[in-house]
């Protein structure tokens, strides 16, 4: 069974993360159809008259010509006849502008009536979609207020607090403001007319056009738009008629859902399966736009297929390598929506709608919420479609592995069941992807820790970031665009020995990347603030640390753009991970569910910034508790200091705020990854990101481990024990071989 989990860190604010169908209209979460989600990251032209496909398209939106044709005007004149802005993201600005029109006209009858205090009538029914005080809580997780000096009250005080962010829009709604930043800056008045639209304050009541008739029984329906703050003006953009549809599964496409890297995905793309081969359990719908047709469909198995139907002019006279089609049409969209960087790729965008869709047909326990009745779905005039189609399963067989993963389980006896508990994204939206968990062996709680995904400055720690701290030779002012392009290595470099640490292709040099991995050696604090926490009045010996090399990315002072390859760490996550509970004993663990290059960025270890002795108080405490910490020292360089001050002396307590990386368990020397210092926004070495990148590739599956650098034998340590169960060869854990571990729980110092 599948359990779909709403909520996931604990305190009173909860994301849920539940499946909804709205009597057959499709949305993602954050509100938008599917239909309107692959329009606007596809771009697809219209063929028509614009005139008429801005009347279709707002058909399609039960918004009549009436309705449309005066705005529609009124648009053209302020935009000057410029279509551009007015068919920008499927017609946004139309859609807010007739919203608009008709907030105006209801607050005019409204004043009207007030005005008329006569006129008794029944109060109109409303339902209300605003962030209700108590609603507010229900997009994420408390997060500690920030005082105006950047810091976070303590912990303690926080937990019963809402979320600090003035904006009420939720983090979930940051994600999709991001794909839509570069339109806004095309034009002012289209930045005006979305700026009125989008801001999260002005909620709006349920419009009667835009919601279907029987909504009202969809008692999920009010839930959803309240859990995800959803916008009236993006709901229902189709309803998609299930019956007499033309939905097939297109079983010569790869299964989308499981990310085929091999490049050959649309290669049989003239091979299809009618649905009643396949789909005795799956949904299917059909999205009509102007001149475009997509079907999507899931099996009873979990696999989901996309395909796009478009009448286009010219036949193609050969079929070309769907790559190349990939690229240029994400070159294409690379440019014209200025989207940025390597992450957007269309393969993940096409998955990505596959899982969606799969989720929201799916119920909790795991069957599909749309039946279509196999005689109702025929395809007779599809022009990629044949009779006797191979079986999806033929395909997921060879794309099991990554579906075992992403959606379902296949047992021994060839059946697939769902996981016993996921939640789609442990984040909420707070990172550039998203990051499932599951428990594919049992039905054990999510873990309970607030998301962030940059670290926050507890209480006394001192971080000095600066811009005046930053020297002219510790940026580079006078670059500009991406400096590792410049034939010169900038002032940047220079930590790294003039020359950066990335290639053009954002991975750490190979030389760099192997004098890190061999680098074993070990610096020493004269006053070793660590046995200062253990002892303050007979301090050991410091048991020394590890020496590291640092990478120094270029930040706000420097003069190139957020796209220069020195800005990896930074730009925060890209690649594809999921936590899970690992069978060996070790607890959760993080995976990756993608092939990762050798040297290439996972995530930094992000948590709390603590000075030791405030960690000192909370290990005490959690022994009390019996509960595991996740501390890491930020000890680069701490030989480097004759005394260390203790504020200074910082370390990253993921307990209870953190990251994914806080999911990454130990191996002992043979981990595929390495955790690097890194130096962004602060030139001193107290505080730093700490960065982890593969030592080799990595395989999708592969669990992810670093090396915690514990001393197995280190008895008077303060963190509660762990037994290594790493499986390496090498395994320091010498109670593995028989007596008692009295090894560390959580990476502490190297
Ligand atoms: C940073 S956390 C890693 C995530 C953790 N497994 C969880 O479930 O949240 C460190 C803790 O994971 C467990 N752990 C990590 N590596 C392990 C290993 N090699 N063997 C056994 N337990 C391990 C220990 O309980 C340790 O205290």
């Amino acid at each position: 069974m599948r359990t779909y989990v709403s909520e996931f860190a604990f305190g009173p604010d909860v994301v849920n993360d539940g499946v909804y169908k709205l009597d057959g209209c499709l949305e993602d979460r954050s509100g938008q159809s599917l239909y309107n989600l692959f329009f606007k990251h596809f771009g697809v032209k219209m063929k028509k008259e614009n005139v008429v496909n801005a009347f279709n398209a707002m058909k399609t939106l039960n918004i009549d010509r009436d309705k449309v044709k005066p705005v529609l005007k009124h648009l053209l004149k302020v935009f000057e006849g410029n279509w551009e802005f007015i068919e920008a993201e499927n017609y946004r600005v139309l859609l807010d502008a007739i919203f608009d029109d008709k907030e105006d006209k209801e607050a005019d009858l409204k004043r009207k009536k007030m005005v008329e205090p006569d006129v008794c009538e029944r109060p109109q029914k409303k339902v209300q979609m605003g962030p209700e005080e108590d609603e507010a809580s229900s997009i994420g997780d408390v997060l500690p207020s920030t005082l105006s000096n950047g810091r976070v009250e303590p912990y303690k005080t926080n937990l019963g607090n809402k979320r600090a962010e003035p904006d009420s829009c939720s983090a979930m709604n940051k994600r999709k403001e991001q794909h839509s930043s570069a339109m806004i800056s095309t034009s002012e008045k289209l930045s005006s007319a979305r700026a009125s639209s989008s801001s999260c304050s002005k909620l709006p009541i349920v419009e009667s056009g835009f919601v279907p008739a029987d909504s009202e029984k969809v008692p999920a329906l009010d839930h959803f738009r309240k859990a995800s703050r959803l916008d009236a003006r993006q709901l229902h953009i189709s309803s998609v008629p299930f019956a007499g549809s033309t939905s097939r599964i297109h079983s010569g496409i790869p299964d989308l859902a499981e990310g085929s890297s091999s490049g050959n995905t649309f290669r049989k793309s003239s091979q299809c399966v009618d649905v009643d081969n396949v789909m005795e359990c799956g949904s299917a719908c059909s999205l009509q736009g102007s001149g475009c047709k997509f079907d999507i469909a899931s099996s009873p198995t979990g696999a989901v297929k996309l395909c796009c139907v478009s009448a286009l002019k010219k036949g193609a006279s050969h079929a070309p390598d769907i790559d190349a089609i990939l690229k240029a049409v994400e070159e294409k969209f690379l440019r014209s929506h200025k989207i940025v960087g390597p992450p957007f790729s269309l393969k993940k965008l096409l998955k990505e709608i596959c899982k969606d869709f799969l989720k929201m047909t799916t119920d909790s326990t795991g069957r599909s919420l749309v039946r279509i009745p196999s005689s109702e779905v025929t395809s007779p005039e599809s022009p990629c479609c044949r009779k006797k189609p191979p079986t999806i399963k033929n395909i997921e067989v060879s794309n099991q592995k990554k579906s075992e993963a992403e959606t379902s389980l296949i047992m021994e006896d060839g059946m697939k069941r769902q996981p016993h508990l996921y939640v789609d994204d442990i984040t909420k939206g707070q990172e550039n992807v998203k990051i499932s968990l599951v428990d594919e062996h049992g039905s054990r709680n999510p873990p309970k820790f607030f998301y962030i995904p940059k670290n926050i400055i507890y209480q006394k720690a001192i971080v000095n970031i600066a811009l005046a701290r930053i020297s002219d030779e510790d940026c580079c002012s006078s670059c500009s665009g991406n400096c590792l392009s410049s034939p010169v290595p900038c002032a940047c470099a220079r930590t790294t020995h003039g020359e950066f640490a990335y290639t053009q292709q954002g991975i750490l040099k190979e030389k760099f990347l192997s004098d890190c991995i061999s680098e074993n050696r070990l610096v020493y604090c004269q006053d070793c603030p660590i046995e200062r926490a253990k002892n303050e009045t007979k301090p050991e010996k410091c048991k020394g640390h590890s020496l590291r090399r640092f990478i120094k990315e270029c930040w706000s002072k420097c003069g190139c753009n957020m796209q220069c390859g020195n800005r990896v760490v930074q730009r925060g996550i890209t690649r594809q991970f999921q936590v899970f509970w690992t069978n060996e004993g070790k607890g959760w663990g993080l995976r990756t569910l993608e092939d990762l290059p050798k040297g290439i960025f996972v995530c930094e270890y992000v948590g709390e910034v603590v000075t030791n002795t405030e960690l000192d108080e909370r290990n005490k405490q959690s022994r009390v508790n019996q509960r595991h910490t996740y501390p890491v020292q930020l000890d680069a360089d701490w030989g480097s200091e004759s005394i260390l001050d203790d504020d200074y002396a910082l370390c990253l307590d993921a307990t209870n705020y953190g990251n994914v990386a806080r999911f990454i368990n130990h191996r002992c020397c043979d981990a595929n990854l390495l955790e690097i210092p890194v130096e962004v926004e602060t030139v001193d070495h107290h505080y730093y990101h700490l960065a982890f990148f593969t030592t080799r590739e990595v395989k999708a599956l592969e669990e992810l481990s670093w090396d915690y650098g514990l001393d197995f034998d280190d008895d008077s340590h303060p963190i509660k024990a762990f037994r290594c169960r790493c499986g390496s060869p090498l395994c320091r854990d010498k109670s593995r071989k028989g007596s008692r571990s009295k090894a560390r729980a959580a990476p502490s110092s190297r």
